[in-house]
Order: structure tokens, then sequence, then C-alpha cells
């Protein structure tokens, strides 16, 4: 993963927990460098990252199963702070000389601790006799601790919700504070980086920038690289960050497959244009896609299709300009640590993500991805220090496969043309009602089905048209955006009026889960 080794990092065990992910993120947001490590491969992690805090995640698993996972001998040799949660402080006491057993009472959702004792964990935040919310998710509980604890916030059925040794600085809590439920889990944990491991919160994206660059130019020497360019704020980000390494070493390529939105294309290319001098070649392969394309209404292959498509068209490219020896992504963490976290069992496949993924080993190029350490909103703060415009950052994410996983059932050409329209009234209404920032994503699907209607005293029998606008924080989980009818009745209004072939406006009222977030 990383080249370098960051002055100030924290090194997070993974044991699978669903939320250790927001351990990574809480940690960043103080300013702090940290990884996630599965607990395989936590020992080779450590050497790595060389930490000067760790901590121990949650996990689906048991201490009292046999075979269960730990965390490696030398995070309690190395001496440095290490803080567990749940599963961590289980495995804690496990290892450490305390016992565990299976609870009475499963916990789940808000409980309320009580502070027994002062402890630098929550030292400025929570004061002794006080008493505050946090959220528990577990089964099993803490029934004696080892030698050097002690007991310092306790809760109805956790009597250890949270104990320390404040000599060795281990601190171990049975509730979740990297959650929002835990309302001053935050503080908890920026107590423990700042204030107990005395780290320095010098993560920035300038500090970023810079380590990255220099990282591509020693990886990439005077070789040449293609970065397949969609306009989307992770390809654009990266693209900046590669030409500030390597300059004219890098060619971009957008690929237009005639599935962009209304006018995309054109204005990504006057964008970069207009903005930056970077090599970009505009490929318009709008006839090879659609061609493939029509008829096809099986989601899967057509996101298949199109993934074949890309890789010819980077060949095709990377040809015309001699060759080139790196491929560049814009990968991101949450991306690198799905495919590596422990899982209890294979894991089932919901959509193939278009994903360039397949690309190397028949391309024969090694990978450029220099946000692959990065969320995406700290992907947009890099996109604000490498002077993207607003405009591109604050970008609603495309997919890959675009508007053809967006018109359920057969795809013809016909059918894209009154999808881009109907997508460009919709967007063209939220910005104008002042939602477009509020809104994480949003899009208009083209159902395969006709209804009839009646306009201008005439019958009409056209398709229907459903409108999608999620809030997320990072696409994983969604709910779908409470508009107020009003903007809804003035959109699908809109739509009707202005787009041949639709007669019929619906709204989208589905979270993920159990949906997704696009159709197919
Ligand atoms: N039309 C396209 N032309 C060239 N490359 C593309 C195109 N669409 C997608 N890609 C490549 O696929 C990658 C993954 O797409 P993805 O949509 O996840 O990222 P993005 O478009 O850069 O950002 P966002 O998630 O904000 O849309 C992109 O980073 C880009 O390299
Ligand atoms: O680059 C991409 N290639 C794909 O194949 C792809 N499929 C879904 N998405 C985007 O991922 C996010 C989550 O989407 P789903 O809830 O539909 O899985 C949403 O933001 C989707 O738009 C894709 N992005
Ligand atoms: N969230 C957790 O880490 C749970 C730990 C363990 N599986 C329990 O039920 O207690
Ligand atoms: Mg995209």
């Amino acid at each position: 993963m990383t080249e370098t080794v960051h002055p100030d990092t924290v090194l997070i065990i993974d044991f699978g927990s669903q939320v250790t992910q927001l351990i990574a993120r809480r940690v960043r947001e103080t300013g702090i460098y940290c990884e996630i490590v599965p607990f395989q491969s936590s020992e080779e992690g450590f050497h790595r990252l060389k930490p000067k805090a760790i901590i121990l995640s949650g996990s689906p698993a048991s201490t009292l199963d046999i075979g269960s996972p730990r965390a490696p001998q030398i995070v309690f040799d190395s001496g440095l702070p290490v803080l567990g949660i749940c599963y961590g402080q289980q495995t804690i006491c496990e290892q450490l000389g305390g016992t565990v057993e299976a609870g009475h009472h499963r916990e789940f959702g808000r409980a309320f601790i009580e502070i027994a004792k002062e402890c630098a964990l929550y030292d400025g935040v929570w004061p002794v006799g006080s008493r505050h919310q946090v959220w528990m998710s577990h089964g099993d509980r803490v029934t004696a601790i080892p030698d050097g604890f002690e007991v310092v916030a306790t809760s109805a059925n956790a009597p250890f919700a949270c104990i320390a040794n404040e000599a060795k600085k281990y601190y171990a809590v049975q509730f979740h504070p990297e959650v929002v439920h835990t309302p001053d889990g935050a503080k908890l944990l920026a107590n423990f980086v700042q204030k107990i491991a005395g780290l320095k919160g010098d993560w920035t994206m300038a500090a970023y920038r810079e380590h990255a660059v220099s990282a591509i130019r020693k990886q990439v020497g005077d070789k040449r690289v293609i970065c397949g360019l969609s306009g989307g704020v992770d390809s654009s980000v990266a693209a900046l960050l590669i030409h500030e390494a390597i300059g004219d070493q890098l060619t971009c390529i957008l690929v237009d497959h005639g599935l962009m939105r209304k006018n995309e294309a054109a204005d990504v290319v006057k964008m970069f244009n207009e903005h930056y001098d970077i090599k970009l070649v505009h490929v318009d392969a709008s006839d090879m896609f659609i061609n493939a394309l029509e008829g096809e209404s099986d989601p899967e292959t057509k996101r298949k299709t199109i993934g074949r498509l890309f890789i010819d068209v980077f060949e095709a490219e990377a040809k015309k300009i001699g060759g080139a020896d790196f491929l560049a992504q814009g990968t991101l963490y949450p991306d690198v640590i799905e495919s590596v976290s422990f899982t209890g069992g294979p894991s089932v496949t919901i959509k193939s993500h278009h994903n360039v993924g397949g690309l190397p080993a028949r391309m024969n190029m090694q990978l450029v991805e220099p946000l692959r350490e990065l969320f995406k909103d700290e992907v947009r703060v890099l996109g604000k220090e490498l002077g993207l415009p607003d405009s591109f950052i604050g970008r609603h994410p495309f997919p890959g496969p675009g508007l053809a996983i967006r018109c359920p059932g057969g795809i013809t050409r016909e059918k894209l043309e009154i999808l881009r329209e109907a997508d460009a009234v919709y967007l063209d209404e939220i910005r104008k009602a002042g939602l477009y920032d509020a809104i994480w994503q949003a899009f208009a699907v083209l159902l395969p089905v006709q209804t009839v209607g009646v306009m201008g005293d005439g019958r009409t029998y056209e398709f229907v048209c459903a409108l999608r606008a999620v809030t997320s924080v990072d696409g994983m989980t969604a709910d779908f955006y409470h508009y107020d009818m009003e903007f809804l009745g003035r959109a699908a209004t809109r739509i009707i009026n202005e787009v041949r072939g639709i007669n019929r406006v619906v709204y989208d009222v589905t979270s993920k889960p159990p949906g997704t977030i696009e159709w197919e």
C-alpha cells in the first residue's frame, strides 16, 4: 500500500466490525494519519507502518469461539498506547488475564454509562459522576479485568463499560465511540490519539499532495501513463495530481460512450482545456458502445459489455501514443478496505461495478492509484487544494456505465435520448431550487413501461420516468431525499411538458438497503 511511512501513524487492527471504517474517519478528522489492517496481516502492518498508537476494532466473532482472532503479541510488547473497542476490549481482557462470558442480555443500540473515575480517555469531556449516552452492540461481556486495570465507567449491562491501565496507556471500552450515536465519541478518540499518544495533527491535504506527488514520480520514472478521465471527482483529482508529478508523460482519455449526461463530454473537455495544460484525448466511441448494447436488457451483461469496451478503447488509445506502461485509476480507500476486510463468509455479488480492476492483466500495465489512501470527502478537499473548480468538486457521483444502468429493459438510442433530456430537466430544477448540494446523488430513470395519459385532449401512450435522489456519506448506505411535494410536482410537470416520450413521473422512496442507489 503506502510507500512512505507517515511519522505519526495510528494502526487500526480490523477484526471485521461493520464500523471499522468509522474509526479511521474519526482519527483522520483529528488530522492524524491512520490505516486499517486486517488482523491476519496486522503484524506485518505493524512493521510496515511503524505506528505510534494502536486501536483494536469490534468484530462479529466471539472471543469465546475456538480460533477467534487475537491481537498479535507485538501490540502488547511494543509499549505503545492501545485502545480496544468492543471485541477489542474483550480480546485485550482475554489476552492479558481477564475473563469474558456470553452475556445474559444482548445489548444493541443506545445505552447510558456512569463515569466512576477520572480517566485520560475522557479528560475534559466527561466529569466523574456524570451520565452519558453511548452506543452498544454486543452479546458477550467482560467479567473480570486483567491486573493493572481499573473500572472507570459502568453501564447497567456492562459493568466494565470502560476500563483503563493508565500506567501502560491501555484503554478498553465496551461501547463504540466511533459512531455518531455516541455523541462524545469523537472527542474520546481525539483524546486517545492526541493527549494519550501525544500525536501531532499534521495529516493535511497539503502534506498529502507533496507526499503523493513524490511517490508518483518515484513509481513512474520517465515512463508514460494513461488515465481514464470521466470528469467525475475521483478521476479529475487523480489526473491533476499525476500531471503535477509527471507533466506531459500523462495522457488523459475521456471515453464518450454515448451514455453520458447531456453535454457532459463537451463540458468536461472545455473545463480541462480552459484550466489545464493536460493532454486530453476525447474519444467518441458512442457507436461502438450503443451497437453492442442495443436491445440488451440484462443488467450484468450491460455492465460487463461496458467494462470490456472501456478496455478496448484504452488499449487502442494507448497504442496510438506509442504504448503506456501505467494506467491511472481513482481507486479510493473504501474500495481497498472492502476488498481486504475480514468477513465471515464469501460475499455475494450484488452488481459488478464497472471496474477497471480487470485491466492490468490484459493490458500489461501497472496501476497508479494516488487516491487509494483517501475517503471521498478527503478527495474533495484535495481537489480544492489542487485548485479544481467548485463546480467539479461538488459534483454528484456518476457511474462509469452511465445511462445504460438507468434504462432498465432493452437499450435503444431513442430511449437513451429521452432519458438524457428528462435527466437534464430534473437536474436543472434541482439546481434552481438550490438543492443540488443538499443531495448526494440525483438522477432520472426511464422505465420500460408505457402508460396511458391525456394531453391536449389527445390520448398518449408513453414511458414512465422515475426520479431518484438520495442522501448518503459514502454511497454504502443511503436514504431517499425528502422533497416537498411542490418541488416534485414542478419537476414532473416540466419533464412531461418538455420531454417527448414521457407522460408520467414517479418518485422512488426506497433507501439503501434494501434498495441500491442505481436501479441496475
Ligand atoms: N467516460 C469515461 N471515460 C474514461 N474513463 C472513465 C469514464 N467513466 C469512468 N471512467 C474511469 O472509471 C473510474 C471509476 O469511475 P467512477 O465513477 O467511480 O469515478 P469518477 O467518475 O472519477 O468519480 P465519481 O465517483 O465522482 O463519478 C474513473 O476514475 C475513470 O478512471
Ligand atoms: O463507477 C461506477 N461504476 C459502476 O459500475 C457503478 N455502479 C454504481 N455506481 C455508483 O456507486 C454508488 C453506489 O451505487 P449502488 O447503490 O447502485 O451500488 C452510486 O453512486 C452509483 O452511481 C457505480 N460507479
Ligand atoms: N461489536 C462487537 O465487537 C461485538 C463483539 C462480540 N461479537 C459480542 O457480541 O460481544
Ligand atoms: Mg464517475
